[in-house]
């Protein structure tokens, strides 16, 4: 499985749609920042083609399936998810929540293999939390909490992973940590990660494409693409923050 495609894809709540006809395609092997200000509608678009939101209209194909004619099991092997408000028992300890991730494929018994925990402490070592493996998750601190979420995505072992807001509550290094794991995950390991950010540097200068929702429109291109065309010089309505195309960077006057 390698190709996640909308098809006149329509988001929204009740009667609101937010953004309509969405036809997009995103590829194992590439990183893809979902960009675009508070409230746009990113979260709404993360969870509808995760399936935990009802569709307006139109469809979601993995491959060539229509995402609806895969039983949840068979789903939970294709797609991991990482939410901003994730509900969860905090009794959990760390090693324990990262753990579920490999539920898709484990028995009734529940039982890990080698290969399991290889897989596991690989993932706690990549997302520096090997530490606090045996910690409850009510003793982490946010960021360390955000990447104990983020390593259970991982251990999920799915090609396509979608991830709200992964760099919230992170310092510069752990932000710069994350994205460097989700570009290893996308170029080593060809998995297709979509994921949201505020942080606008590091995602223009480390993610291969860009998705970004902007009154009521819809880009999708590669990195450089979009910024060629322009689409970031008038990213904010201020003349406070301007774009430095070359640096990739935006810069306060
Ligand atoms: N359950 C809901 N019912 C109705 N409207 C909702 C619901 N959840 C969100 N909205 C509205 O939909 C719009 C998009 O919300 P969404 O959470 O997708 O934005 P976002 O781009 O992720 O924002 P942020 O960057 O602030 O997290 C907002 O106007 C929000 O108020």
């Amino acid at each position: 499985m390698t190709v996640f495609r909308t098809e006149n894809l329509s988001i929204g709540y009740k009667d609101k749609i937010l953004f309509g006809d969405l036809n997009f395609e995103i590829k194992t092997g590439i990183l893809t920042s979902l960009l675009g200000s508070n409230g746009i509608g990113k979260s709404t678009l993360l969870k509808t083609i995760s399936g935990l939101l009802d569709k307006k209209s139109g469809a979601v194909f993995i491959d060539d399936k229509n995402i609806d004619a895969f039983s949840i099991a068979e789903f939970a092997k294709l797609v991991s998810v990482v939410l901003t408000h994730e509900n969860v028992n905090k009794d959990l300890t760390v090693y324990e929540l990262v753990k579920l991730g490999r539920q898709p494929y484990t028995n009734w018994l529940d039982k890990l293999t080698e290969a399991d925990e290889n897989l596991i402490n690989a993932t706690l070592e990549d997302c520096e939390i090997i530490s606090l493996k045996d910690r409850k998750l009510s003793q982490l601190s946010d960021g360390q909490l955000q990447r104990t979420f983020i390593a259970r995505a991982v251990v999920q072992d799915t090609p396509f992973i979608f991830l709200d807001e992964p760099s919230t509550h992170l310092d510069l290094y752990h932000k710069v940590k994350l994205f460097k794991l989700l570009k290893k995950l996308c170029v080593v390991n060809n998995k297709c990660i979509l994921f949201s950010t505020h942080d606008l540097d590091l995602a223009l200068q480390l993610s291969d494409e860009i998705m970004l929702l902007k009154d009521e429109k819809f880009y999708h291109n590669i990195t450089k693409n979009l910024i060629n065309e322009g689409v970031f010089d008038r990213f904010f309505d201020t003349d406070d923050i301007v774009f430095d195309r070359e640096r990739k960077q935006f810069v306060v006057l």
